[in-house]
C-alpha cells in the first residue's frame, strides 16, 4: 500500500539556491536573510506585485495594518488583494480560481490565516494552498524580544517543517462503524527537498548545525525514512554538523533551556512542526510574535503561526507582529532587505519601549494603536 502511495506522488527536484551567503545578524527577528532570496521582476508602475490574502478572523484586520506600515514606509509594493472563500468545485470544497492565478502569477504572497471546522466540514485551505503550490518547507523562525520581558530570554530558535505531507495528508477513511485510519504519508523526494532546504538555510544564516526531531525509534518506517533521509542529505554538507533527537526529547529541552538551539535549524515532519512552532512561541510572548514562510520552487506563501484568534476577532485586539513579521521575511526572500530592516527595528523598538502593547503582550493598546506606533517609529 504505502509503495503504490509513494510511487503516485511526484515531485519536482529542489532549485539549487543561490550560492549568496550572509551571516546572521544579531539584531535581527524574523531572520537576516532567506535562502533562495530572489530578485523579483517589477511591474509597470516599477513596483512589485504582492498578492494578499486577507484571511479570517483577526485576518483583515492585522492585514489592514500591514498594508498601512508598508504605505507609511514608502514599500514597492502593489497589494492584490483576492478572497479565499471556498467555492465548490465539481462538488468539491476548493480554493476560488482567482486566488490561485494571483498567487500563481505574482509566485508571493502574504496571507492571513484561515478558519478550518473542527472534526467536520471542509478540507483546511491553509493546507490546500501548501500542497496545490508545492510549498515544500515551512520555515518558522522564534526569536526573544530583546527588552520584552517573559521567562525566557534567550529563545533564538528556526524550524523547518516539512509542509506538504506526513500526517497532514489528508488521507483518513473509517474502515467500519468506530475504527478510523488516518495515513502519514512520507515520501524520500518530499523529505530530501525539506532536508536541502535546512541544511541551505544553516549554511547561508550561519547556524552551524541541523537537527532532525523525529519518533523514528516508534513510526520506524515514516519517520525512519525522513530521518534517513536527513542522514544523506548531510552528507552533501560537510560544512554542517548534523544531528537528531526524538520529539518529546526536543519538547523537554526546549522549556528547559532554549539556548541549547540557538546554533540549529531543526527540522521535522509536518505535525511536529506546527506543535513545536506554538510552543516555542509561548515561550517567548505568544502567537502574536512568530512569523513564518511557506517555501516553494515556484511560488512562496507568507504567514503567521497563529490562527484567526476567534476569541478576540473583530474587537481591534489583535498584535499584527506575526503577520508583519512573517511579511519581514517576504521581504528578505524578495532582496528588499532595507525595508525589511526599517520595519523590524521600529517594531521591536515599539516593543521593547513598552509604553504601546496589546494585550497579549501585556499591554492595553488597540492593534490600531500599536500599529501607529510602529507607524512614528519608521
Ligand atoms: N495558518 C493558518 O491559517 C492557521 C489557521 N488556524 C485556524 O484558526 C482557527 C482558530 O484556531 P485556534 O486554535 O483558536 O488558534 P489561534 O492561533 O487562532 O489562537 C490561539 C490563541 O492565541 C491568540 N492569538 C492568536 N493570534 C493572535 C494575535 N495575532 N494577537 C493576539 N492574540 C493572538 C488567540 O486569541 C487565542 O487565544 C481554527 O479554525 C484553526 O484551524 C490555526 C492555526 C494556523
Ligand atoms: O489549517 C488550519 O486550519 C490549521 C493549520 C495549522 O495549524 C498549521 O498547519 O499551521
Amino acid at each position: 500500500m504505502f509503495a503504490t502511495q509513494r510511487t503516485a506522488v511526484a515531485f519536482k527536484g529542489l532549485k539549487a539556491l543561490s550560492a549568496k551567503t550572509a551571516m546572521r545578524s544579531m539584531a535581527s527577528q524574523a531572520a537576516s536573510s532567506m535562502p533562495g532570496a530572489f530578485n523579483a521582476k517589477k511591474n509597470a508602475n516599477g513596483n512589485y506585485t504582492v498578492t494578499l490574502i486577507p484571511g479570517d478572523g483577526i485576518g483583515p484586520e492585522i492585514s489592514e495594518s500591514v498594508v498601512k506600515i508598508y504605505k507609511a514606509a514608502g514599500v514597492p509594493i502593489e497589494w492584490e488583494p483576492v478572497s479565499v472563500t471556498p467555492v465548490l468545485k465539481n462538488g468539491k470544497v476548493a480554493i476560488p480560481d482567482e486566488a490561485l492565478h494571483s498567487v500563481k502569477k505574482n509566485t508571493v504572497a502574504l496571507k492571513g490565516p484561515l478558519a478550518t471546522p473542527v472534526g467536520k466540514g471542509h478540507v483546511s485551505l491553509n493546507l490546500t494552498l501548501r500542497r496545490t503550490f508545492n510549498l515544500y518547507a515551512n520555515v518558522r523562525p522564534c526569536k526573544s524580544v530583546v527588552g520584552f520581558k517573559t521567562p525566557y530570554d534567550n529563545v533564538d530558535t528556526v524550524l523547518i517543517r516539512e509542509n506538504t505531507e506526513g500526517e497532514y495528508s489528508g488521507i483518513e477513511h473509517e474502515v467500519v462503524d468506530g475504527v478510523v485510519q488516518s495515513i502519514k504519508l512520507i515520501t524520500k523526494d518530499a523529505s530530501d527537498r525539506c532536508a536541502r532546504y535546512a541544511f541551505n538555510y544553516a549554511k547561508e544564516t550561519g547556524r552551524n548545525r541541523v537537527t532532525a526531531v523525529h519518533k523514528a525509534n516508534i513510526m520506524k518506517l515514516s519517520d525512519g525514512l525522513f530521518l534517513a533521509s536527513c542522514q544523506e542529505v548531510a552528507r552533501e554538507f560537510p560544512e554542517v554538523k548534523f544531528d537528531d533527537l526524538l520529539l518529546d526529547r526536543a519538547c523537554l529541552q526546549i522549556v528547559q533551556d532554549p539556548s541549547i538551539y540557538a546554533d540549529t535549524v531543526m527540522v521535522m515532519p509536518n505535525l511536529y512542526g506546527d506543535i513545536l512552532s506554538d510552543m516555542s512561541a509561548g515561550l517567548i510572548g505568544g502567537l502574536g510574535l512568530t512569523p513564518s514562510g511557506n517555501i516553494g520552487r515556484d511560488a512562496s506563501i507568507f504567514e503567521a503561526v497563529h490562527g484567526t484568534a476567534p476569541d478576540i476577532a473583530g474587537q481591534d485586539k489583535a498584535n499584527p507582529t506575526a503577520l508583519l513579521f512573517s511579511s519581514v521575511l517576504m521581504l528578505r526572500h524578495m532582496n528588499l532587505n532595507s525595508f525589511a530592516d526599517q520595519i523590524e527595528k521600529a517594531t521591536l523598538k515599539v516593543i521593547a519601549d513598552g509604553k504601546v502593547l496589546t494585550s497579549d503582550l501585556g499591554g492595553r493598546s488597540t492593534n490600531t494603536e500599536f500599529t501607529n506606533a510602529i507607524i512614528a517609529e519608521l
